[in-house]
């Protein structure tokens, strides 16, 4: 299957299950890969026809701005929802970094892979 992906993806977010981590906002990075036929847009070479990383990543950065989770793995869970529901994907692999969040670690986090029949109700 084809992908679209964005790499690097980073967002100022409220996340964390400390006291002092609900007063503050840390910088989270994604790294999203989707699968999508790119026949089609490729054919056309309409933007119509593509799935717009542009506007995934305009999405994905508007909810991460208003969460409040308290883990990483509910943020990146929902935003894999969303992808698959709003954007019509059918794979999406997800990884959600938490840099800084463990001295002496480059980053920390999650990596998930969901299916749109997948999605937890
Ligand atoms: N698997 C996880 N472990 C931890 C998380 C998390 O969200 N998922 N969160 C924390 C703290 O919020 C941490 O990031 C603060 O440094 C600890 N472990």
């Amino acid at each position: 299957m084809d992908k679209v992906f964005i790499e690097g993806l980073q967002v100022e977010a409220l996340i964390g299950i400390y006291d002092w981590e609900r007063r503050i906002r840390q910088p989270l990075v994604f790294d999203v890969e989707m699968g999508f036929d790119n026949r089609i847009p490729a054919a056309s070479d309409a933007i119509e026809d593509t799935l717009n990383y542009k506007a995934v990543s305009k999405r994905i950065i508007a909810y991460v701005g208003e969460s409040d989770f308290g883990l990483v793995e509910t943020l990146a869970e929902r935003v894999a929802a969303l992808i698959l529901e709003e954007f019509g994907v059918a794979h999406v692999r997800l990884k959600l970094g938490k840099p800084g969040a463990v001295r002496g670690a480059r980053s920390v986090g999650v990596m998930i892979e969901r299916s749109a029949a997948m999605v937890a109700p």
